[in-house]
């Protein structure tokens, strides 16, 4: 069985107490690899790798940052097959999903910053002839990445490529459930020239190496993506630590429906916003909300296309809806589903375990779940489940569908479906969402401004938004 190493001042490195931890293949409930099980040592380490890196990074041209940057996109786009069949087998998703969206993307994140450092730059001003202003954008310094599981090399290589780019050496962490993508793209940073200790890779636990990176005194920001508890601790370690930080956290995001809409395109599109990635990605569409006069035909198509959706091997091709990605989240899930009964819904699909033969007997498969005559203010209707369970209630007016799309701790996302463009506009403004898709879900422009309201998050991540966080601003006046 393959064993993971950290990825430390440019060499693979065991970890310094020589412990490690299986990952487990949620297709299969059994292990698949082995990662280390570092500590603060390892950080240590990699701090003291990047810290000493820092002075050549930092003053090289931004056009030879840029292009490693790209070659690193490249070698990903070269490697895409095995990436993405790496990625099914240590999440669980689909292969096709991981193929077109997963690894692409991660690709993308590359070439989009690696080309971007050459196009930041900064102001000037003249104060009415007085004195002249300029801003000047220095690279933080060493900063932190942690990321999740439910897209793991699309977001860890989402907040590495801007940290580079803008000068900053990085200590990353990929989730413990699945370091396995993080592992190959450190071979692939070697094999693009990447100096030593520019990016660091330490893999093992939040509680140990996740605790002991956000504590270090050298690391001057945390960008994170994450559970919005796992985000309020942090927040609480960082800020008497006066460290910056780029909080990603939940979502229970609304989808409205309004009765003027292209049927089948919300119908299509609702399909893949409730359950792609068996519902875990933070931006899923869980709570749909329909216009009453079209509450009926959209049902009866939503429900037809939830029954063509194939629950199976991930490997294979063909599956649509892949594992769950461990045991104890499949529980957490179906406790929703015992919830939503409890709280009066009516089930109209799904909601129970699916048990597949053969290799994936011990995995943890779900069936994509709908509810219905949930009251809007109800715990299924208010926490992140995270998983695919979806509910649907009609409502009467836009103030309504607007003030139950408000009604949760959440402001990630939301989608809009409408043909009417001023109530498109209208609505987008009235909800307190940080991205608004209207007749689009998950339709995404990487210089677009990225993070969630209320406990969605904190700052904004994507395009100049990214490149500003990792960049700390100096003024320095000029009396003339
Ligand atoms: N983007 C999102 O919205 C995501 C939301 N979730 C939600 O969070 C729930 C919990 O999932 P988890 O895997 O436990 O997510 P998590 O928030 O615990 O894990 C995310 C990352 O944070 C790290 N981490 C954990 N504790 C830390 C600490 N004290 N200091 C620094 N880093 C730490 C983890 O090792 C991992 O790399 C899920 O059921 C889901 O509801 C999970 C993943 C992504
Ligand atoms: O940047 C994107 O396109 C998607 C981000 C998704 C998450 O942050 C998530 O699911 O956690």
């Amino acid at each position: 069985m393959i064993q993971l190493q950290n990825y430390i001042n440019g060499r693979l490195v065991p970890p310094s107490a020589g412990c490690y931890l299986p990952t487990l293949e949620p297709a299969t409930g059994q292990p698949h690899a082995y990662l280390p099980d570092s500590d603060a040592a390892d950080v240590a380490l990699a701090v003291q790798a990047a810290e000493e890196a820092l002075p050549a990074w930092r003053t090289r041209p931004a056009e030879e940052r840029g292009r490693l940057l790209v070659r690193i996109a490249e070698l990903i786009e070269r490697d895409q097959d095995r990436l993405a069949a790496a990625e099914s087998q240590d999440n669980g998703k689909p292969v096709h999903l991981a193929r077109t969206v997963d690894i692409p993307r991660a690709a993308s994140n590359f070439a989009f910053f690696g080309t971007a450092a050459q196009h930041f730059s900064s102001e000037t001003h003249f104060q009415e002839g007085i004195a002249l202003n300029y801003t000047v954008r220095h690279p933080l310094g060493v900063v932190a990445c942690i990321s999740p599981w439910n897209l793991p090399l699309y977001l860890f290589t989402w907040k590495i490529a801007p940290a580079l780019a803008a000068g900053c050496c990085v200590v990353a962490k990929p989730s413990e459930v699945t370091p396995y993508t993080a592992f190959l793209l450190s071979e692939l940073c070697q094999e693009a020239g990447l100096p030593p200790g520019v990016l660091n890779i330490v893999h093992g636990t939040g509680a140990k190496v996740g605790q002991a990176l956000v504590e270090h005194p050298a690391v001057k920001a945390i960008s994170f993506t994450g559970g919005t508890k796992t985000g309020e601790h942090i927040a609480r370690t960082a800020a008497p630590l006066f460290k910056k930080l780029s909080l990603e956290l939940g979502g229970k995001n609304p989808n409205l429906v309004f009765a003027d809409c292209n049927l089948e395109e919300a119908v299509s599109t609702s399909l893949r916003s409730s359950f792609a990635n068996q519902g875990q990605i933070c931006l899923c569409g869980s709570r749909i909300f329909i216009e009453r006069p079209l509450y009926e035909a959209f049902k009866q198509a939503f429900l037809q296309g939830v029954a063509a959706l194939t629950v199976g091997d991930p490997q294979d091709p063909a599956s649509q809806q892949g594992a769950l990605v461990s045991e104890a989240h499949l529980q957490k899930v179906l406790g929703y589903v015992a919830l939503a009964h409890e709280e009066g819904g009516r089930l109209l699909a799904g909601g129970q375990r699916v048990y597949l033969p053969g290799r994936c007997a011990g995995g943890h498969f779900m069936q994509p779940t709908v509810f219905e005559s949930l009251p809007p203010n109800c715990r299924v209707n208010r926490e992140e489940i995270f998983g695919p369970v979806v509910t649907l209630t009609p409502f009467d007016s836009e103030a309504e569908v607007i003030q139950w799309a408000n009604g949760t701790e959440y402001g990630l996302a939301a989608t809009i479906w409408t043909t009417d463009l001023k109530r498109a506009h209208r609505v987008a403004h009235a909800l307190h969402s940080g991205i608004v898709w209207v007749n689009a879900w998950l339709h995404r422009d990487l210089r677009t401004p990225f993070g969630g309201m209320k406990s969605s998050g904190v700052g904004r991540e994507g395009g100049i938004e990214a490149l500003r966080f990792f960049t700390e601003p100096q003024n320095v006046t000029i009396k003339l």
